[in-house]
């Protein structure tokens, strides 16, 4: 199977070495298209891969028929409409790791800059003007950082402004007294961070919680002659309340690197020469764009070719260790939840998922999500992956909840799936047999041994004598080879149920024969 691949951003020709050395792989490289020229090619492609130009919307996304992955050669996502994505069960995968040295060294550039005016001194020498006065700057040695946002960029601005003797206090949700006191640095809360800085540098994702953070108040409640920087994104920091700031003299100064709208070339701040601007260069080096294109393609080519992806964006990421352990009970935990949801043949109202053994003590997302597509798929089609199963439910109004037990109930491992429907509840369970592959162990209270897989026929039916052979003659007579059988009852003449598997699909007329049979309670045929 060939994957076509749009690369609507440019990417490093060798970042995308590995996605041309793939032989299943075509790649497209179209920087330039609008966004309707995308639209109208974009239902071509299996995978999109772009940066932060590329703005992938609702819109897009509903063209993009054929799309299973959208990469993003970066970190921040904020150019991509998530929810549509997970809606359509595109997963996006991102590069987080390879440009944050970039990016913080970018930060100390915007710094070093702002504080020397090296920009504009510059640029009124390129004008032949000789002014060593208009240009006398501060040193950094000493002064406060205010660092908003401790993540990855964040921890690497603060060690590298401590190499420049500056003191750092920093605010993040995230970090804690003793986090900042490892690294050493000072810990606040975003207002004590406003207040004491001489330098407020912002490493924040844009999201609603963080859009215009630093607001006219936030200004307000700074120092007076503070520098602001921004090399995160456009809209963390309110442009209005910052030009008014500088205008004020509040503000001494501003570098900045992202923008509320890019391009950005023709805004008030601008002419404001206490602002030194650059066009979202953060990223911009050999090294970064070459770690972040590798990231990308490997993980387009991971997913494209059925492996497990290591920065999903859209999925919680799981570490590869236990991803391996779980990976061998994907297939078992989404024909549980197919061959449960046809055995209930209703709507689905709640889901119960129970781990027992060795799974009660891993992470078993990845297993609920797989459960959870199974079921689904029997209403929506093969349009349910792992990427919107959770979030199908959802919307369905389905509830699901998960659970686990140390209690082996005899099996090394276990999992259990009860559907809550209109008339009632219904439960499977399945293990994973060393070496033999997945069994069906229960159905409803009753012991089977079965392998989840093909044609199944399960009879519900009274325990008595000659309804196995009677049974046995009607499939006979519509053709159809019995592969295997399981037998269990509730007691001696009680109920009992019998689970077929067939060579080939039970049509309805065979169905609507074994129902008339009087022994016979129920029949349904399982395709898995
Ligand atoms: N200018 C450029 O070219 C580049 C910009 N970036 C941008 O830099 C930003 C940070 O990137 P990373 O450090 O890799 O991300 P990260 O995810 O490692 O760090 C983000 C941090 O922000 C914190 N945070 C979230 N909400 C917050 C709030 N309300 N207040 C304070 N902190 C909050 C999180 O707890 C996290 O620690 C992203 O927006 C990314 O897009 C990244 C690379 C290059
Ligand atoms: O692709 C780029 O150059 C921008 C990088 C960036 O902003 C990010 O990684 O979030």
């Amino acid at each position: 199977m060939t994957f076509n691949v749009l690369i609507s951003d440019p990417l490093s020709e060798e970042g995308i070495q590995p996605l041309r050395e793939s032989e299943n792989f075509t790649i497209v490289m179209e920087t330039n298209l609008s966004p309707e020229e995308l639209g109208n090619r974009i239902g071509e492609f299996d995978a999109l891969l772009v940066r932060s130009q590329t703005q992938v919307t609702r819109e897009l996304i509903h063209k993009a028929t054929n799309l299973k992955i959208i990469g993003r050669a970066g970190v921040g996502v904020d150019n991509i409409d998530l929810e549509a994505a997970t809606e359509n069960g595109i997963i996006v995968v991102n590069a987080p790791n390879g440009n944050t040295n970039s990016a913080a060294e970018h930060t100390m550039a915007m710094i070093m800059a702002l504080s020397r005016n090296i920009p504009q001194a510059f640029h009124a020498l390129k004008n032949r003007q000789w002014d060593r006065k208009k240009y006398v700057g501060v040193e950094i040695k000493n002064k406060t950082l205010g660092i908003v946002g401790l993540g990855r960029i964040g921890v690497e601005v603060a060690a590298r402004a401590k190499g420049q003797r500056m003191n750092v206090i920093a605010y993040d949700p995230f970090l804690t007294e003793e986090k900042a006191e490892q690294l050493g640095i000072g810990y606040g809360t975003l207002e004590e961070v406003l207040k004491k800085a001489d330098f407020i540098t912002v490493h924040t994702p844009l999201m609603k919680e963080t859009r215009h953070m630093i607001n006219a108040h936030a200004f307000e409640i700074m120092k007076s002659g503070v520098q602001i920087i921004n090399c995160a994104r456009g809209g963390i920091i309110d442009e209005n309340a910052l030009y008014d700031a500088i205008v004020s003299g509040k503000v001494a100064g501003a570098a900045l690197d992202v923008f509320e709208e890019e391009p950005f070339v023709d805004h008030k701040l601008l002419e404001l020469e206490q602002v030194v601007a650059t066009p979202h260069l953060g990223a911009s080096t050999i090294e970064a764009q070459e770690i972040v294109a590798i990231d990308v393609s490997h993980d387009v080519i991971r997913f494209l070719n059925g492996d497990v992806v290591k920065n999903p964006v859209n999925l919680p990421s799981v570490p590869s260790e236990i991803m391996y352990k779980i990976e061998p009970y994907f297939h078992l935990a989404e024909k549980l939840g197919t061959f449960l949801i046809d055995l209930t043949n209703e709507v689905a109202e709640e889901v119960y998922i129970t781990y027992s053994g060795d799974l009660s003590e891993i992470e078993v997302a990845p297993l609920t999500r797989n459960t959870v597509k199974g079921i689904l798929k029997r209403y929506l089609g093969s349009h349910v992956n792992d990427v919107n199963a959770l979030y199908l439910a959802d919307k369905k109004g389905i509830t699901v909840k998960e659970s686990k037990t140390s209690s082996t109930k005899g099996f090394t491992n276990l999992i259990t799936v009860e559907i809550k429907s209109k008339s009632g509840r219904r439960k499977v369970a399945g293990t994973l047999l060393n070496g033999f592959g997945p069994r069906l162990v229960k159905v409803d209270d009753y012991s089977v041994d079965v392998t989840p897989k093909g044609h199944m026929v399960v009879i519900q039916h009274t325990d008595q004598p000659g309804v196995i052979g009677r049974m046995g003659s009607t499939i006979a007579k519509h053709h159809i080879n019995i592969a295997t059988m399981q037998v269990d009852r509730s007691d001696v003449g009680g109920n009992a149920i019998m689970i077929l598997t067939i060579d080939k699909h039970l049509e309805t007329e065979a169905l609507e024969e074994l129902k008339s049979l009087d022994e016979i309670k129920d029949v349904t045929a399982i395709d898995l």
